[in-house]
């Protein structure tokens, strides 16, 4: 499993203030957003891509664009979805994936709730979109799930992760697949309810109100 944490003081402020408490939710939609499309800059680099002949108006030149089969991005519901559409903005030919998964917040375990895939996913790249790494139990549900479908090439965009789940994850993955973590930053560690510290809260909660 390879870790990219995002070092970039654009994506240090914007997390700043999404973690703090006075953050209203309208500004903190939009910060996750912003810094999905950071984030997504990073992700993309290995993207795959063919060349193709661009005339210009002064010369014709070689140039690239992205290859088939187009990437698929999978946002796991609900706090994923608040950073679809700054991920689709910057690939906007990849095809969408859902998943919703909802940790269980006494025993840590994430039960799914919705499970829309490609049957298929052999040769595929693909995006999962989730703001929190904690346990990891979530991400490691959501690795399993494309692994099963025949994809070998994941990358998670995540906003903050917990060492504790990023070694959980590290320890599902082995040699089994190419795994990708890209993260705005690493935090302290989780407290006694598994939340991260210093870390942001629920970000469901903060995106779209405690249900
Ligand atoms: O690493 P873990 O310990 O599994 O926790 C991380 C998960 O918890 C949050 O979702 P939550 O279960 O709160 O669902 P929500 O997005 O609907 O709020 C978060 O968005 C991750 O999906
Ligand atoms: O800190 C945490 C842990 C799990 N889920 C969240 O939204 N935040
Ligand atoms: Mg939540």
């Amino acid at each position: 499993m390879r870790l990219h944490v995002a070092d970039h003081p654009l994506v240090a402020h914007k997390l700043s203030v999404l973690r703090d408490a006075k953050t209203p939710s309208p500004t903190f939609r939009q910060l996750v957003d912003e810094l999905v499309t950071l984030l997504a800059y990073e992700a993309t680099r290995d993207v795959r891509t063919h060349e193709v002949e661009v005339v210009t108006p002064v010369a014709t030149t070689t140039g690239v664009k992205l290859a088939d089969p187009n990437p698929i991005v999978v946002p796991i519901l609900r706090a994923g979805l608040g950073m679809l559409e700054g991920m689709t903005r910057l690939v906007p030919t990849a095809e969408v994936g859902f998943l919703g998964l909802q940790r269980d917040e006494e025993t840590l375990e994430a039960i799914t709730y919705a499970n829309r895939l490609p049957d298929d996913l052999t040769g595929r790249q693909c995006f999962l979109l989730d703001p929190m790494l904690a346990t990891g139990n979530t991400l490691v549900a959501s690795i399993d799930y494309l692994l099963q479908r025949g994809a070998r090439d994941v990358t998670a965009v995540c906003l903050i992760a917990a060492p504790e789940g990023l070694k959980v994850v590290e320890e599902f993955v082995g040699d089994r697949a190419d795994v990708q973590i890209v993260v705005a930053a690493v935090d302290e560690r989780l407290n006694e309810k598994a939340y991260i510290v210093p870390g942001l809260g629920d970000a469901g909660d903060r995106l779209y109100g405690i249900v």
